[in-house]
C-alpha cells in the first residue's frame, strides 16, 4: 500500500515535527504534526470543534505572529524553505499564501479598489495593467458577470456570497500559490455555498488550497485529500474518498460515522 506521500505527485508544503503553543500556555496546542500538502490539490482539515483546525491553518501564513508570545516548533517547508525562520518576509509570505476568512471581509471601498488593493501595494500603477488584472481576478472568482458593469459601487453593498467571492478575487489578484480557506461558507446560504464550492474546485487549476470545514459533505465534495485532527493531533491524512469510505484509524471512523463530534 503506497503512503500518502507517494500518492501525492508533488508537495508544495511539508509540515515536519511541528508544534504550536499559544501565548502563556505551556502545553502545545498542535502536537508534533507531520503532513505533506499536495501541489494543485485541495486539502480539507476536519475534526471536532476545538481540535486545532483553524490554529493549524493560521500557521501556514504565520497569522499567529500578529499576536505576541505565540510560539512555533519544528518546520513548515514551503517550496523547500522553512517559513518559520526569523528571516521570513511575512508580507511576501502572505501574498504567496493568502487567506479567506469565515465572514466575508471586503474593505469599505469600491469593488475595483478592493481587488486592486494588493496589486497597488505591490507597486503596480499602470491603469491598463490594473484594469486587466482586476478583470481577470473577478473572472477567476466567478464574479465578473455580476459586477463587471458596476466596478465603482461599494464592495460592502454586495450580497454575502458575492462579498466572499470579492474577497477571493482580492486574494487571487496577487497570484498566490496557496489559498487558505477558514470555513468560507459557514455564513452563507446553500446557493452561495454551492457557488463557492464550485469556485474552489476550479481555482485549484491555479492554486493549492487548504480548507477548514465543519461540514464533512463539503470536505467530500471539494477536496482531494482530507486530514482528520483530534485534540491537536493529526490522526489521519488520506485521499478523501478512501478516508471517508475506508478510514485506517478507528477514531476517524468513529468521527465520520457520527459516533462523536
Ligand atoms: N488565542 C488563543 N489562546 C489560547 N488558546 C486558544 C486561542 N485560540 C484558540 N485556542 C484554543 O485552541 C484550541 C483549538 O482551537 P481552534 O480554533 O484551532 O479549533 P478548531 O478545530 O478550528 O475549532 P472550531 O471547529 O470550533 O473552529 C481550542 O482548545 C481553543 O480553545
Amino acid at each position: 500500500m503506497p503512503t500518502i506521500c507517494e500518492v501525492m505527485h508533488e508537495h508544495i508544503i511539508e509540515v515536519k515535527d511541528f508544534s504550536f503553543y499559544y501565548a502563556g500556555v505551556d502545553t502545545p496546542n498542535l502536537k508534533k504534526i507531520n503532513m505533506p500538502i499536495g501541489k494543485g490539490a485541495v486539502t480539507a482539515l476536519i475534526g471536532p470543534s476545538g481540535c486545532g483546525k483553524t490554529t493549524l491553518l493560521r500557521c501556514f501564513n504565520r497569522m499567529h505572529d500578529l499576536y505576541p508570545g505565540n510560539r512555533y516548533e519544528g518546520e513548515i517547508l514551503f517550496e523547500g524553505r522553512n517559513i518559520l525562520s526569523k528571516k521570513e518576509d511575512l508580507i511576501k509570505l502572505r501574498t504567496q499564501i493568502g487567506m479567506i476568512f469565515q465572514k466575508p471581509t471586503p474593505f469599505p471601498m469600491s469593488i475595483y479598489d478592493n481587488v486592486a488593493y494588493g496589486l497597488r501595494l505591490q507597486g503596480i500603477k499602470s491603469k491598463s495593467e490594473l484594469d486587466g488584472r482586476v478583470e481577470q481576478a473577478l473572472k477567476d472568482a466567478a464574479l465578473w458577470k455580476e459586477v463587471g458593469g458596476r466596478l465603482k459601487s461599494s464592495g460592502t453593498a454586495l450580497s454575502g456570497g458575492q462579498q466572499q467571492r470579492l474577497c477571493i478575487a482580492r486574494a487571487v489578484a496577487v497570484e498566490p500559490e496557496v489559498l487558505l480557506f477558514d470555513e468560507p461558507t459557514s455564513a452563507l446560504d446553500p446557493i452561495s455555498t454551492q457557488a463557492i464550492e464550485e469556485l474552489i474546485i476550479k481555482l485549484k487549476e491555479k492554486v493549492t488550497i487548504i480548507i477548514v470545514t465543519h461540514n464533512m459533505q463539503q470536505a467530500a465534495r471539494v477536496s482531494d485529500y482530507t486530514a482528520f485532527m483530534y485534540l491537536g493531533d493529526l490522526i489521519e491524512l488520506g485521499v478523501t474518498e478512501e478516508l471517508f469510505i475506508t478510514p485506517k484509524e478507528e477514531m476517524t471512523e468513529q468521527y465520520i460515522t457520527g459516533k462523536f463530534g
